[in-house]
């Protein structure tokens, strides 16, 4: 699928610069161009492609703080110079966009709807957000924002493929010590779904089309991305078992949004060597995942892939109902009534009128 990349805020930015990267080095050519775009002019210092700093006028290039309200502010305002920087990348080529952006800071939380919107309003192709949940242990300012703002995005997106920072995380090491193996780790899954449908060699019925990436997305929402590989045996039927096992890791335990099995539409890619993929094998995975997912709507395809691994990747369109959604808004609910609370505590003049306490006469 050919995509054109926009990184808005700090890891937006980041995570663009690895799909990038990532794209380039396995040679794929599936992402046409990309452009990042912040309100912190250091944040865009270290990018190797093309920038667009926002707010200049409003934050003198620091940031907006985790203001997502400035950064929505920001990216209305300043939406003529991103979107003129995105003339020349969105050829006639492109297949979709993907607008990419932590979705609990301030300028990507706030700027990517907006920039969403806008995008839809011009081109044709398919706009997609891919946005960073923050982990359950980040403060409530992020959980805050990215409700309000993975709420937005959802609604003007096609589909906002989500990754939550917990599902990447290894034990023992921070979340910001972290951040480049999580990106690293979701360039590769992001970037085989982006160049699946581009790889030419082994050309056969059973390899999939881009259109299949944008027909199981097709029914909007949240989607989540779930990926496991495995050493690959040397003939197909020495890989029957491995193709099954690999589809139930990337389904079960490897998902970009940890519990989201029940799906309205998914796709099942099997990467790896053309002579290595076990037909017999991908059916019965196939039936598997329609059986757990609950969805008739299973489509599934090959990756003529040169690798030594055998891999499954497996996208998931509509998740909206799973288990990890609802404790992560819940979670975000939580916080604007503590917020609120907190704000109250701090006026003395509220003390006066406070519900709980019943007057006297
Ligand atoms: N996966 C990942 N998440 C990140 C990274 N950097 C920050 N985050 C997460 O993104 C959220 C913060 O968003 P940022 O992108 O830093 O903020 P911003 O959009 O630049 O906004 P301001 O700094 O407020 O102007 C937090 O939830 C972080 O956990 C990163 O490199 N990778």
């Amino acid at each position: 699928m050919k995509t054109v990349l926009i990184g808005v805020g700090q890891a937006g930015g980041k995570l663009t610069r690895e799909l990038v990267d990532f794209d380039d080095r396995m040679e794929f050519g599936a992402v046409l161009d990309a452009v990042a775009v912040n309100s912190a002019k250091a944040d865009l210092q270290e990018i190797p492609f093309e920038t667009v700093l926002v707010g200049q006028d409003r934050v003198k290039g620091h940031g907006v703080g985790g203001d997502n309200e400035l950064g929505a502010d920001v990216m209305q305002s300043d939406k003529t110079e991103v979107l003129s920087a995105l003339d020349d990348s969105v050829s006639a080529e492109a297949e979709a966009i993907f607008v990419v952006a932590g979705l609990g800071g301030g300028t990507g939380s706030g700027g990517a709807p907006v920039l969403v919107k806008e995008l839809k309003r011009i081109y044709d192709v398919p706009v997609y957000a891919l946005g960073i949940l923050p982990g359950r242990n980040e403060g409530a300012m992020y959980q805050v924002n990215a409700g309000r703002s993975l709420k937005t995005v959802a609604r003007e997106a096609d589909s906002l493929l989500l990754v939550d920072n917990d599902a990447f995380r290894s034990s023992g090491e921070s979340l910001e010590q972290g951040f480049d193996a999580i990106n690293r780790a979701i360039a590769q899954r992001v970037g085989l779904l982006f160049a699946s449908g581009e790889a030419v060699e082994g050309v056969a019925e059973s390899v999939v089309d881009s259109s299949e990436v944008i027909n199981t997305l097709r029914s909007g929402g949240i989607a989540a991305l779930g990926y496991a590989a495995a050493e690959s045996a040397e003939d197909a039927e020495g890989n029957i078992n491995t193709v099954m096992s690999t589809t139930r890791r990337a389904l079960l335990t490897g998902t970009s949004l940890p519990e989201a099995s029940k799906a309205d539409s998914a796709l099942l890619v099997i990467a790896g060597e053309p002579d290595t993929i076990p037909r017999k094998g991908v059916e019965r995975a196939r039936r598997w995942v329609e059986e757990e997912t609950g969805s008739l709507q299973v489509r599934g395809g090959d990756f003529p892939l040169r690798s030594g691994r055998i891999a499954s990747l497996i996208l998931l369109g509509g998740v909206e109902r799973s288990d990890r959604l609802e404790a992560f808004m819940q979670r975000a609910k939580d916080a604007v009534k503590e917020a609120k609370e907190a704000e109250e505590r701090e006026d003395p003049a509220d003390a006066w009128s406070n519900d709980e306490l019943d007057d006297l006469i």
